[in-house]
């Protein structure tokens, strides 16, 4: 497969309960989240350096299950390049792959800072890993494509999401290098689904109407 990325930037290595019908729809989730997405007040904290207790972890890493609170929290920007960085990155992956998962970021596993890896294969030892941290997006296309999504944090639900099929990207890689990207296909898509949950956003805010009513049911908040 032909690789993404330049090679130094390769990484080696339901609930029960209540029904979501209780909430009228997923705008009063807009709503609520965008009002704490407010420019003034999320690029604020988007700028913090996360403090080297909010990069403490414990492995094995769990994923976030929606509504877990940590999902809609705001991920502070990574300032420290060390080995903890490295191990968390590690971990990452080792959850990612466990779960099925081709993408990950650092909240869905309960650290709220700017980190996300993917691998679009999803296999270990195949495809590319790729680690971005503190990413920022450039360019978009106008051009729009649909993806039927899942999400790590919703264990068996799928919906179609349409998104930018080619974007341009600006991180740090791991060693805090920084680099920009170009990305298109399935690339592009799960560094958009993973870019949208360093800014507290759930895949199923991106859903047409008619689609997020064929999901609604299965949305259930304990
Ligand atoms: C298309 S972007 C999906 C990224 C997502 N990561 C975080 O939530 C993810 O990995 N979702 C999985 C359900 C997924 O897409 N798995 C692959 C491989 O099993 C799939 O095609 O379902
Ligand atoms: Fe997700």
């Amino acid at each position: 497969m032909a690789s993404i990325l330049p090679s130094h930037l390769l990484h080696h290595h339901h609930l029960r309960c209540s029904a979501l019908a209780a909430i009228p729809n997923r705008f009063f989730y807009l709503t609520l989240s965008s009002s704490s997405r407010t420019k003034s007040a999320f690029s604020a904290s988007q700028n913090e350096f996360a403090s080297l207790g909010d990069l403490e972890f414990e492995a094995p890493l769990k994923i976030a299950k929606y509504p877990d609170p940590k999902l809609r929290k705001k991920n502070k920007r990574i300032g420290t390049f060390d080995d903890n960085l490295k191990k968390l990155v590690d971990e990452m992956f080792d959850v990612m792959y466990e779960t099925d998962g081709i993408g990950l970021s650092a909240p869905q596993v309960g650290i709220n800072v700017q980190l996300m890896v993917f691998n679009p294969v999803g296999e270990r030892g195949e495809g590319e890993e790729i680690v971005l941290v503190n990413p920022r997006v450039g360019k978009r296309s106008l051009n729009r494509t649909i993806y039927n999504e899942g999400c790590l944090s919703f264990p068996g639900i799928r919906g179609d999401v349409k998104r930018p099929e080619y974007v341009k990207i600006d991180a740090l890689d791991v060693k805090g290098k920084r680099f920009s990207v170009s990305l298109s296909g399935l690339p592009a898509r799960i560094f958009q689904h993973e870019f949208d949950h360093l800014q507290g956003i759930l895949f199923f805010e991106r859903m047409a109407d008619e689609v997020f009513d064929s999901i609604r049911g299965q949305l259930q908040v304990c």
